[in-house]
């Protein structure tokens, strides 16, 4: 058996076209794994898991999953998933997350599955929000998977807003325990993944009432479903919301109650409290309930990287082997990823997963310290987090999007296809601009912590300034390109602090109008969600120089430079306008950007194949394999798509006949009324 990643291995059988790219790489995949995922261990780590996984039939998918409806989906991932959970202690190392992560996005893919906020959303806010004693009491049964949990937080009428959901936990002095209800249809919570009709558990957020007074958010353990006959409990209304965009493997679900009792042990206690009198106990930070919302948010730069990274995979790979069109020589048409349009099409792309994977371990790392100083209750990294954290959530996602439709636009008609997987991505990635707070929403928190840092920088204490803001004080210098990344971070500084300065001066002539201060916040709020942008891009444009600065195997570091720059023209000719607008960058330097932009395409195109196999997804993951199965085509790690896309289409269900029921009962019948 032949390892599958090595680059320099060339497999006998492989379409030609993809050998030829491989062959051209100027570096090692296995060692760009390493940088992408952070060592040589984890790295390998996958690779291993991959293979083990390959080798298992029961893990792969039984049939193509667009083919199968959405009762028939739920089933199959609810197969796949619990069949893997039997292997996963062979397999992984079951207290590495990242070791879980990739095996069940590896095995599971875009299509969710019962047990997926179980690990990501139910089990962490118990971690974070619960005492030692409730880990006693829930932890190990829910790790054990005794019990199945989701995270119930959004209702029909509120989701943003979430000062305002409407179900209320009230504490009972008489019985000491919390009555939970759902007072109105609004309340009713809805959108929680595993919700429907997969879950017995959930930490259910609710506003917590004491004495008639409400205490805001809280988070509460709440058995919804019987363990024995999983019928839901008296008291307690769910069910499945329906089909969505994607994630159709998931039963996101609604949930009711009436006057639901449960003990005064269930509020989630570690950083507040309700006493047997009532009275409360306040945690350390106001917003100590949301701790677990900046969790999430801080996985999802690297998340959402690796989503944009699949969609890629499968898009270079493709058009390293789709031949349409001549170029010089007219004997054999070429390429399409030789046109110049295809590599401005995906190319920036491969550079943002790569920015984003890297920014994304650097947030997850800032989350692991900020959980630490909680532990030992300091709190005051919470709110650089959490403005952090929002606006790269907005940013990544939203151009995760752009990217994996310029990715399926990029594989013309196929890319159309359900074979091509690239829409299965596109729903789950895209959910990502909505869920965890909404985008808009989530950049206005951002714009918050700006216009304060900019008003801190004009009342004359730029001191105070944190490291993330402190170039809002900084002089304005003009640069000269030519001299290199430092010169487009300073033109990147510029550019985000003029865009927070004139959105905030905007904001104040406002209330010095006379307009009160949230009415005239929204008459700026998209110049401030701009300058949100501006902001969290200039992030990410600085932890992408900090990462291959630390390289130092020198064929990664040109590949990578090569990437980085891209990125660098990239972002900074997409935000001229604001440069120029204001006489800081010169038409000349405009001029310089595009033809860098135009030139790092064509480095960046012999090593295109190689920069995208170094993610090493599995044929598994792209859906494009393996074991005689028919699935998704177009990524194929070995480039034969059309003989696969043609048993693609032959095992659509509307093949098993030659003559469909919609013929006979409806066409046929109009067709000899027509000859009448
Ligand atoms: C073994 C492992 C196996 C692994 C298996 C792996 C399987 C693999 C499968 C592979 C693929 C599948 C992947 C797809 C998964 C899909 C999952 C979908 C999940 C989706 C989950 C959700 O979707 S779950 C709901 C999220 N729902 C929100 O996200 C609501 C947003 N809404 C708010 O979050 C608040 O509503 C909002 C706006 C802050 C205002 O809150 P608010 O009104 O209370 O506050 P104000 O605005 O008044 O602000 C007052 C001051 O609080 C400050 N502040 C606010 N928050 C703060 C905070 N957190 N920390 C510090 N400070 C904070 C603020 O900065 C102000 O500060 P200042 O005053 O100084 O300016
Ligand atoms: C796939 C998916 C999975 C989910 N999983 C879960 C889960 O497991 N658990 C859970 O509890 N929830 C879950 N959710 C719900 C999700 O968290 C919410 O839908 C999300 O937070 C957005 O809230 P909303 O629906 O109230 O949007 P709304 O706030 O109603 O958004 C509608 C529009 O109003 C705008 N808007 C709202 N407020 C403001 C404002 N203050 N300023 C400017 N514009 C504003 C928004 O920008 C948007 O354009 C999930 C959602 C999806 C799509």
């Amino acid at each position: 058996m032949t390892m599958v990643f090595l680059n320099k291995e060339i497999r006998d059988g492989d379409n030609p076209d993809l050998t030829e790219e491989r062959k051209t790489a100027t570096f090692d995949t296995n060692k760009m794994a390493e940088v992408i995922y952070g060592s040589e261990k984890l790295a390998r780590r996958r690779r291993e898991i991959s293979q083990a996984v390959s080798l298992i039939p029961e893990l792969a998918d039984s049939k193509p999953l667009p083919f199968l409806s959405r009762n028939e989906k739920i089933l199959e991932s609810t197969r796949k998933v619990t069949a893997l959970n039997e292997h996963l202690p062979r397999l992984i190392n079951m207290n590495d997350e990242d070791e879980a992560w990739h095996i069940h996005s590896e095995v599971i893919g875009f299509e969710g599955n019962p047990l997926a906020l179980h690990h990501s959303l139910f089990i962490p806010p118990l971690v974070i929000q619960g005492s030692d004693e409730q880990h006693e009491k829930w932890l190990g049964r829910a790790k054990r998977r005794e019990i199945i949990g989701c995270y119930a937080q959004t209702e029909l009428g509120h989701g943003s807003n979430i000062r305002k959901l409407e179900t209320t936990a009230t504490y009972s002095l008489s019985t000491q325990e919390f009555i939970l209800h759902t007072p109105t249809i609004n309340a009713l919570k809805w959108w929680p993944g595993a919700l429907g009709k997969s879950s017995n558990h959930a930490v259910v957020v609710a506003s917590l009432i004491i004495k008639e007074q409400n205490y805001g958010p809280h988070l509460f353990m709440v058995q919804i479903r019987d363990e024995q006959s999983h019928e839901p409990l008296p008291g307690i209304a769910v069910g499945d919301i329906g089909p969505k965009m994607a994630f159709n493997g998931a039963d996101n679900g609604f949930l009711g109650f009436n006057n639901f009792r449960i003990p005064r042990g269930n509020l989630l206690n570690r950083h507040c409290n309700v006493e047997v009198d009532g009275t409360y106990v306040r945690p350390p930070h106001d917003k100590m309930n949301y701790a677990g919302m900046i969790r999430v948010r801080s996985r999802m730069a690297a998340e959402q990287g690796t989503f944009m990274a699949q969609a890629l995979t499968i898009a270079v790979r493709y058009s390293a082997v789709r031949r349409q069109g001549f170029l010089e020589n007219k004997s054999q048409e070429v390429k399409v990823l030789d046109y110049q349009t295809q590599q401005h099409r995906l190319f920036p792309a491969i550079a943002r997963s790569y920015a984003f994977i890297f920014c994304g371990f650097e947030t997850i790392q800032k989350y692991e310290t900020l959980q630490n100083e909680m532990n030992s209750g300091n709190v005051s990294l919470m709110a650089d987090l959490h403005a952090l954290t929002s606006g790269i959530k907005s940013v990544v996602t939203y151009q995760t999007g752009e990217g994996i439709e310029q990715a399926r636009m990029a594989c013309g008609g196929h890319g159309y296809s359900m074979a091509s997987y690239i829409s299965e991505i596109y729903g789950c990635a895209i959910g990502g601009c909505t869920y965890e707070g909404e985008n808009m929403v989530m950049l206005l928190q951002l714009a918050r912590y700006l216009v304060k840092s900019v008003e801190l920088a004009m009342r004359g204490k730029p001191g105070d300034l944190g490291p993330m803001v402190a170039y809002l004080a900084y002089p304005d210098i003009k640069v000269d390109l030519v001299t290199g990344p430092e010169a487009y971070v300073k033109m990147f500084q510029h550019i985000s602090k003029r865009q927070s300065i004139k959105a905030t001066e905007k904001f104040h002539r406002k209330m010095e109008s006379g307009v009160s201060r949230d009415e005239a916040w929204n008459q700026c709020a998209v110049e401030l969600t701009r300058a949100s942008r501006l902001h969290t891009r200039l992030y990410i444009i600085e932890t992408f120089i900090r990462r291959v600065d630390s390289i130092e195997d020198l064929s990664i570091k040109m590949v990578l430079t090569d990437l980085m720059n891209l990125h660098l023209n990239y972002e900074l000719l997409d935000v001229a306008s604001y440069a120029l607008e204001d006489g800081f960058m010169s038409s000349t330097q405009m001029g310089f950007i595009k033809n860098q932009l135009y030139s790092s395409l064509e480095k960046i195109r012999p090593n295109a194949v190689s920069l995208v196999d170094s993610f090493q997804f599995s044929d598994l993951q792209l859906r494009s394999n393996l074991l005689n199965f028919l699935f998704q085509v177009l990524g194929r790690r070995d480039g034969h798509v059309y003989q696969n896309l043609f048993e693609w289409a032959k095992s659509s269900p509307l093949n098993q006949t030659e003559v469909l029921p919609s013929v006979t009962q409806y066409l046929k019948p109009m067709m000899e009324k027509a000859k009448l």
